[in-house]
């Protein structure tokens, strides 16, 4: 990784054109230029974010994991002077890429932790069913009590 290219966004600012298109995501920086006119989203978008910070604009379209993987065609390089995301992701050139490694944590640690679940099922059934028992058993007593009077 310490053969990237380092850009500061001073650099990647003159890099405003349509015919020379830079962005930022997630500090790294993209040459879009060739993508322009084949953005499914319409070139529009990637010339208002040209030689930009444009990480929350690519987040808030909601882009597939497909258009995330496409980044890599366009990655030249790393941005030392743009801010990261709130919560940094992997640091290769993919920069939003966590859909399924999460997704597989929250399976790996629902793995790990089965046999506590299950126990947390089994008392909570106890409580429950204890519960219901001791309910039905006061409701019977208090009525038969009353009958009897
Ligand atoms: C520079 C890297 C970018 C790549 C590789 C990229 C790629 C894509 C792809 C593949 C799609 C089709 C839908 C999908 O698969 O999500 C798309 C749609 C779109 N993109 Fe981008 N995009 C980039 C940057 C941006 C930026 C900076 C914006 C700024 C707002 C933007 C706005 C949109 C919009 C509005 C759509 C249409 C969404 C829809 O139809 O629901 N894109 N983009």
């Amino acid at each position: 990784m310490s053969e990237d290219k380092q850009y500061t966004m001073e650099e990647v600012s003159k890099h405003d054109k349509v015919d020379d298109l830079w962005m930022v995501i997630n500090q790294k920086v993209y040459d879009v230029t060739s993508f322009v006119n084949d953005h499914p989203g319409g070139g529009d978008y990637l010339i208002q974010n040209a030689g930009k910070e444009a990480t929350n604009e690519f987040l808030d379209v909601g882009h597939s994991q497909k258009a995330v993987d496409m980044l890599k065609d366009y990655y030249i390089g790393v941005c030392t002077d743009s801010k990261p995301l709130q919560n940094p992701l992997s640091s290769n050139p993919i920069p939003i890429s966590t859909e399924s490694p999460v997704i597989k944590s929250t399976e790996s640690s629902s793995n790990n932790n089965n046999n506590e679940d299950k126990n947390k099922d089994v008392t909570t059934t106890i409580a429950l069913v204890g519960g219901i028992v001791v309910a039905v058993a006061s409701i019977a007593f208090f009525t038969f009590a009353k009958i009897k009077k």
